[in-house]
């Protein structure tokens, strides 16, 4: 039985639909082509027959239940907006790790992202909610259900009209292809489960990043497991990115559904294109065969870090010379052709996705014995790790190569600001350079991610470093610094910047809905997220929600108390401070190129900023 599911839900739509299609008595009269009145032939009729009013079904019966499958950084979120957008269809998110599930059931959700809370409470655990009238009428309150639910039970994908796959697929470390090729264990073995349960006429998401052709390999594998049986998978790939993945869902750039071009699969592709019309304009909505859909994605995350490849090679040329890389950057990007985003020098790039995307477009493009395209997306791969390498050694040759008894603190681990994940952190590479010129200590502060997922990213390359404390989280980052020689800002994180952050433009939340929502950003900085008699409330699209509580966590909560234990930082750090507390060389290594130099040196600390000559 799913998790916490209401028995309506169940009953409604269980396991039976799958079969109730093929028990039900042709209603085809005598005279239709598909009538045969006697014998063997009745059950290829009523196959035929089923199969034909599944694959009508796709197109003609509203969506009443979604399963994804996956609860992680993609799958979550994604299917909260659903459930925010689509108060009467039941989401249902699967995960194999149980306790991936108990973490979104909790108050400790598993993924930091600005606005999600806010979305789960309302979705997973139901809200009162009112229009322009407002809560405080008692009369115009209405109460909104709950239709998110999480659960580790397969059999929640039976009752799904649509399945989202949004696991993950990361690069193969084994075997032909390792090192490049997309590790499609995590895929095919979600996938053989959903073969397994799904409905005649489920409609199959790959939101999941997968090697061009995943559906037509689909396809072919649900014909094996479920011979007979119609089904259509559609790809539709992610565009979000982590630390902004509500505003990215809710206002996209474009979303795109690549089909098999059948006239059933174009028949699933506006089934799908309805749904997200509850809220992104059809006008961005595109629709693509399979390959391109799929192609496309790979393509615009290997054109995304191609370009801060691009600028982090002029950075190295920018520190031999007199240029600034931030100038050269501004200045290029003024020319409407090129524009300005992505063209930040740093450290490079992280996250779990650039690398391993840009990998699999270049085994591609070998496997189709396309050798010198290969060459060329690889070296944006190469050039990245190129990047770090020369920071590392910057710092090292600032201290003349010997870092034997210094302290160093690292400020940000996260691949990114505003996003807890440290999967493929920049501060990785770094910190395992820099232990190997034995240094007294490295300190690391981060505002979001967890000590325990820090330390097993650092476990992975220098455990010893470990186990002997040489490596040490603090929560505070006052403390990470505290008698530090050189301090390393390592993540683009505002917190850890020396002036104020220009003004955020106003989100195209704020265009698709102009009157009605304040737009999602005042939410997220909980300026209209309030607490009234205890209980929060929070405005969009002009209905204002007001929370339940949430169920306490029990007394021995192990996520309640690393929560106590983590950082609250959320203002930006003194640095008066920390340079008052700092020890001499004091350096500065600003690895992303966003603090105020001139400033900072007035505290008396020594300044190096990627892409530009240290003076
Ligand atoms: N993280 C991001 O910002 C973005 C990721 N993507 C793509 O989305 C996909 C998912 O990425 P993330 O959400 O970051 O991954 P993730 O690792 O955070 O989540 C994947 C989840 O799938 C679950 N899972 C694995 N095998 C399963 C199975 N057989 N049955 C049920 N659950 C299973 C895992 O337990 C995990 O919770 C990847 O293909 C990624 O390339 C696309 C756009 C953005
Ligand atoms: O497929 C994915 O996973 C996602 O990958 C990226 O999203 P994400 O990795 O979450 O974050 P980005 O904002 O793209 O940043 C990636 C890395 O590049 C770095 N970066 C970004 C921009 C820049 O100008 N300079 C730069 O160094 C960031 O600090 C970070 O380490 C894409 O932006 C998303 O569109 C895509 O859906």
């Amino acid at each position: 039985m799913a998790d916490d599911i209401p028995m309506d839900v169940l009953s409604s739509s269980g396991a039976s639909d799958a079969s109730s299609f093929c028990s039900t008595g042709p209603t085809t009269p005598a005279s239709s082509p598909l009538f045969r009145p006697s014998g063997s032939d009745d059950l290829a009729v009523l196959t035929q027959l089923a199969h034909l009013r599944s694959i009508e079904s796709v197109a003609s019966e509203p969506v009443k239940s979604v399963c994804v499958v996956g609860a992680g950084y993609v799958g979550g979120p994604t299917a909260a907006v659903l459930a925010l957008y689509h108060p009467s269809i039941t989401v249902e998110v699967l995960d194999r790790d149980p306790r991936r599930i108990q973490q979104w059931q909790s108050p400790h959700l598993p993924v930091h992202e600005s606005g999600l809370e806010t979305v789960v409470r309302t979705v997973r655990d139901g809200a009162d909610m009112a229009g322009d009238e407002g809560l405080t009428d008692p009369l115009s309150v209405q109460k909104r259900g709950r239709n998110l639910f999480f659960t580790c039970d397969t059999a929640t994908i039976a009752r799904a009209d649509i399945v989202f796959m949004a696991v993950n697929t990361p690069t193969k470390t084994f075997g032909v292809g390792a090192g490049c090729a997309t590790n499609m264990t995590a895929f095919d073995s979600a996938m053989r489960e959903v073969a397994a349960h799904a409905k005649p006429g489920a409609i199959i998401v790959e939101k999941s990043t997968v090697p061009g052709g995943t559906a037509e390999r689909v396809r072919k594998m649900l014909s094996t497991y479920r011979p007979g049986v119609p089904f259509e998978v559609l790809s539709n790939p992610e565009f979000l990115a982590e630390g902004c993945a509500i505003d990215n869902l809710t206002a996209p750039d474009r979303v795109l559904i690549g089909s098999a071009g059948t006239p059933s699969g174009r028949r699933a592709a506006r089934t799908l294109a309805n749904l997200y019309e509850a809220w992104v304009p059809s006008s961005k909505i595109l629709q693509t065969n399979s390959w391109s859909s799929e192609l496309a994605k790979l393509v615009a995350n290997a054109m995304l870090a191609q370009r801060i490849s691009s600028i982090n090679s002029i950075s190295a040329i920018c520190e031999k010379t007199g240029a600034e890389v931030d100038q050269v950057a501004h200045a290029i990007g003024l020319d409407a052709r090129i524009g300005p985003q992505f063209l930040k020098a740093g450290l490079g790039f992280g996250g779990s996705c650039f690398r391993k995307d840009i990998a699999s477009l270049a085994y591609l493009a070998e496997s189709l014995g396309l050798d010198d395209v290969a060459h060329y997306w690889r070296q944006v791969n190469v050039m990245n790790e190129r990047q770090r390498d020369r920071f590392s050694r910057k710092v090292i040759d600032c201290f003349e190569r010997n870092l034997v008894g210094r302290k160093l603190a690292i400020l940000g681990f996260a691949f990114k600001k505003n996003t807890g994940d440290t999967r493929e952190s920049l501060a990785v590479d770094v910190i395992r350079q820099l232990l190997e010129e034995r240094p007294a200590e490295i300190a690391i502060f981060d505002p979001y991610c967890r000590p325990e997922d820090i330390l097993r990213e650092i476990m992975s390359v220098a455990p010893e470093a470990v186990h002997n404390e040489v490596v040490k989280i603090s929560s505070d980052p006052y403390l990470a610094c505290s008698q530090a020689h050189a301090v390393l800002v390592v993540t683009d994180c505002d917190q850890f910047r020396n002036t104020r952050p220009k003004k955020k433009r106003a989100t195209t939340q704020s265009v698709l809905f102009p009157q009605k929502s304040p737009a999602w950003a005042p939410a997220h900085d909980l300026l209209c997220h309030e607490t009234t008699l205890e209980r929060e409330t929070w405005t969009h699209d002009g209905v204002s929600y007001q929370l339940n509580a949430q169920d306490a966590c029990s007394p021995n909560c192990s996520d309640c108390r690393t929560t106590c234990d983590r950082p609250s930082v959320t203002e930006q750090v003194e640095w008066t401070r920390i340079a008052y507390n700092m020890l001499e060389p004091r350096w500065v290594f600003d690895g992303r190129g966003q603090l105020d130099a001139a400033e900072l040196e007035k505290l008396g600390v020594r300044v190096d900023t990627v892409g530009r000559r240290t003076a």
